[in-house]
């Protein structure tokens, strides 16, 4: 069947266009400023804004936390993308110690196959070297798993400096690439411990002992290491001004750093630990929310392509969840949810609000994600051969984010009662109407994708 969208602003990294999109077989076929009806099924997205898909490259779908496992398995977690117009994501299979990265993936595609919403993929959280060798990874890379995740914090997950030097000497040799989680952990545990001591076990202690100064020391030891090894990086959600002038410094000094950053980030800050009693613990992720101030540099950082991408970090918990560090901060499984609201929230905070244009937005929600993680020009972008993922947006159409009204498997929104200026209308999924007039309609299409190299030539 043909699809003719006609009349909507279609809007690239490079500029936005009043254009007609014509889709056939889950594949943009035309995408130029009149194209004639002939037998295609005509939509009229006049007044709409058409994006290319949006890609969330960091996801936590159906991952176990501190004794529980998150809220959104990959079934209701990637409808609740499609919801938000997020058409692909990209999240972490998880090697865990004594296993080999093969047995991580096997374990990640049951949890995900014939259960999702949107296309996805893997990145691979590697735990222990002793099962990452070169075999492996190779393994991964011919099962399209192209990048790879280091974690310099959390117990089970932390690689210590040596072993991040050599994962990423050979990673650069393989021809991977990986995001790092950057805190510094040891600093973490003493002050953990210092405020245990002292008796402060609310969920406000969870900023105090996780300082913005760790993480900048963080991914400034990640970036010296990085350097020695040769090897390009990724900082994930980055969220201080701290931090950022690390990586700028490493860049100055020639190395290649890419970073992304969160929604979070950009629009909370760390008031919100200051809410009475236990609301707080709604907030309790790692890194922390920060202040304004660094809130002001992320925005100028995505203006500049200094940050190439927004991604979620969705990693969701119940109230009842978070109620397990009732008694102890520690105890609250960290993350938020994310991944149904970035594309509105970038949309409305950005765009309409002066920080961003609509081809910024399209940047590092679509095409720079799918560079970097290695999925362009299949995905990230509306050209003729590109996979017809599309997302609707009508900036005429105000609404409200509200839990109850959300696809998550959740009981709160970190958002809640916060106005959007525009909503996700329809999306198309492979050319498959699965949102419609904000509502999903159609389930489970989603389709794993595997992807190459990472690409860096971003506009
Ligand atoms: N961000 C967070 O608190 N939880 C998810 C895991 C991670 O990315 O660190
Ligand atoms: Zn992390
Ligand atoms: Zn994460």
């Amino acid at each position: 069947m043909k699809q003719l969208l006609k009349h909507g602003t279609v809007v690239s990294g490079v500029g936005c266009c009043k254009k007609d999109i014509l889709i056939e077989d889950g594949i943009i076929r035309e995408v130029s400023p009149k194209i004639s009806d002939g037998e295609a099924q005509v939509v009229d997205a006049k007044g709409k804004l058409i994006f290319p898909g949006f890609i969330d490259a960091h996801t936590h779908m159906d991952l176990p936390v501190a004794g529980t496992v998150t809220a959104d398995d990959f079934y209701s977690g990637t409808r609740a993308a499609i919801a938000g117009g997020t058409t692909c994501i990209v999240d972490f299979a998880t090697q865990y110690k004594g296993e080999t990265l093969e047995e991580a993936l096997e374990n990640w595609n049951k949890k995900a196959e014939g259960r999702c919403s949107c296309d996805y993929g893997f990145h691979m959280a590697i735990s222990d070297l002793e099962g990452a060798g070169e075999t492996q990874v190779q393994a991964m890379l011919d099962a399209g798993v192209s990048t790879f995740k280091l974690y310099m914090t959390y117990p089970d997950m932390l690689l210590r400096d040596g072993e991040l030097y050599r994962i990423l000497k050979q990673l650069k040799k393989q021809g991977g690439i990986a995001g790092v989680h950057c805190e510094n952990a040891e600093v973490i545990d003493a002050l953990t411990a210092e405020a245990k001591a002292a008796g402060h076990l609310g969920p406000d202690t969870h900023p105090r002992v996780r300082p913005a100064g760790l993480e900048a020391e963080a991914v400034n030891r990640l970036l010296a290491i990085a350097k020695e090894a040769d090897a390009p990086v990724i900082v994930v959600h980055l969220t201080c001004w701290e931090a950022f002038a690390k990586i700028q410094r490493a860049r100055a000094r020639g190395q290649i750093v890419f970073a992304e950053t969160c929604p979070q980030y950009l629009l909370l800050d760390e008031s919100c630990y200051k809410k009475n009693g236990f609301e707080a613990a709604k907030y309790v992720c790692s890194p922390p929310l920060r202040k304004k101030v660094d809130q002001e540099c992320l925005w100028e950082a995505l203006k500049t392509g200094d940050i190439q991408t927004v991604s979620t970090d969705h990693c969701s918990f119940t109230l009842a969840q978070k109620e397990m560090g009732k008694e102890d901060f520690t105890k609250i499984p960290n993350g938020m949810p994310g991944v149904e609201t970035r594309g509105v929230l970038l949309y409305t905070y950005g765009v309409e609000e002066g920080r961003m244009t609509l081809e910024e937005m399209c940047r590092v929600l679509s095409e720079n994600p799918a560079k970097l993680y290695g999925m362009y020009p299949r995905k990230g972008c509306l050209e003729p051969g590109s996979d017809a993922d599309l997302v609707i947006l009508d900036p005429h159409k105000p609404g409200v984010i509200e839990a109850k009204t959300q696809e998550y498997n959740m009981d709160y929104a970190p958002f809640e009662g916060w106005n959007l200026k525009g909503t996700i209308d329809k999306v198309y999924l492979r050319g498959n109407l699965v949102v419609d007039q904000g509502k999903v309609v159609s389930e489970k299409q989603g389709q794993y994708i595997s992807r190459g190299k990472y690409q860096t030539d971003f506009n």
